[in-house]
């Protein structure tokens, strides 16, 4: 699987009846694929993994994987061992996307071990998902780039936060073919500037063929549109993280009629209508 591109980390639409909607689900990643989305993420944080069933789970996993794009499916989880064993349940041809143990805080070295024996069980490709202010595990640059000469550890989701020397060093001193795809929406455009692979957005279900431009305009090198777009696409990936996410993606998705409720699960609480309008106003 090339891990390149802007990926699609899909919400879980709910029907009336608080049940998962996966007609609406198929439809969505349909039509992010046909903006030009390089790829999809089944249960990524915007998935809202935590509060489904593991029955729901597997529907999600099932339906994405219908759709034929490359995949990456979220893992989680303190217990190594559990984790290990869900990665190695997965189906062969998509990519395992694991965070870094959260809560926790097992340390560097406990982080290492966890993503050794986690690769080692899994017969797919393992993207390290690094969000330091989900899990509360921090990481230098030399567990960084210990994490990325792990065998099977395929790449990065990289969402610590504002871009610091740490960034350039580990795009520049990662293995040859090990992947940084950006996870905080926000600074997306100057992760592409430096280097990056692509991106994990959700921001990206309700504009993706500007993120695809975006990605596009940076890998040709076009830096005045890119900067432009870039600037734009900040803007409105604020606005739709303004609260926790995905809760305003999914309000403006069922403004625009794309799914049939805004619901998410507790303790998620809906958007505000001025989280959603102000996102609006921007599309
Ligand atoms: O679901 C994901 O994967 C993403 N989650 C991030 C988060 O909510 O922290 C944001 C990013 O857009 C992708």
């Amino acid at each position: 699987m090339e891990l390149s591109g802007i990926f699609v980390p899909l919400v879980t639409p709910f029907d009336e009846s608080g049940a998962v909607d996966t007609a609406a689900l198929r439809r969505l990643g349909e039509s992010v694929l046909e903006a030009g989305a390089a790829g999809l993420v089944a249960l990524g944080t915007t998935g809202e993994p935590a509060t489904l069933s593991p029955a729901e789970r597997a529907e999600v996993v099932s339906v994405c994987r219908s759709l034929g794009a490359p995949l990456l499916v979220g893992v989680g989880g303190s217990a190594t061992a559990a984790c290990a064993a869900e990665v190695a349940a997965l189906p062969a041809g998509v990519a395992a996307m694991v965070v870094v143990p959260p809560y926790t805080r097992p340390g560097e070295a406990g982080v290492l071990a966890h993503f050794r024996a986690v690769a080692a069980a899994s017969a797919v490709p393992v993207v390290v998902y690094h969000v330091p202010y989900r899990t509360g595990q921090a990481l230098s640059l030399a567990a960084l780039l210990q994490l990325a000469a792990i065998p099977g550890v395929a790449g990065m989701k990289l969402a610590d936060g504002p871009l610091g020397p740490d960034t350039l060093a580990l795009l520049a001193g990662a293995p040859e073919g090990f992947a940084v795809l950006g996870g905080d929406d926000a600074v997306i455009s100057p992760l592409l500037a430096l280097g990056a692979h692509g991106g994990i957005l959700a921001s990206a279900h309700v504009s993706t063929a500007s993120y695809v431009a975006l990605f596009d305009a940076w890998r040709a090198g076009d830096v005045a549109a890119a900067r432009k777009l870039g600037a734009r696409l900040a803007a409105l990936s604020t606005a739709l993280f303004a609260e926790p996410n995905p809760a305003v993606t999914k309000a403006v998705l069922h403004a625009q009629g794309r799914i049939a409720t805004p619901a998410v699960r507790l303790p998620l609480l809906a958007a505000s209508e001025a989280a959603r309008d102000a996102a609006l106003a921007l599309l």
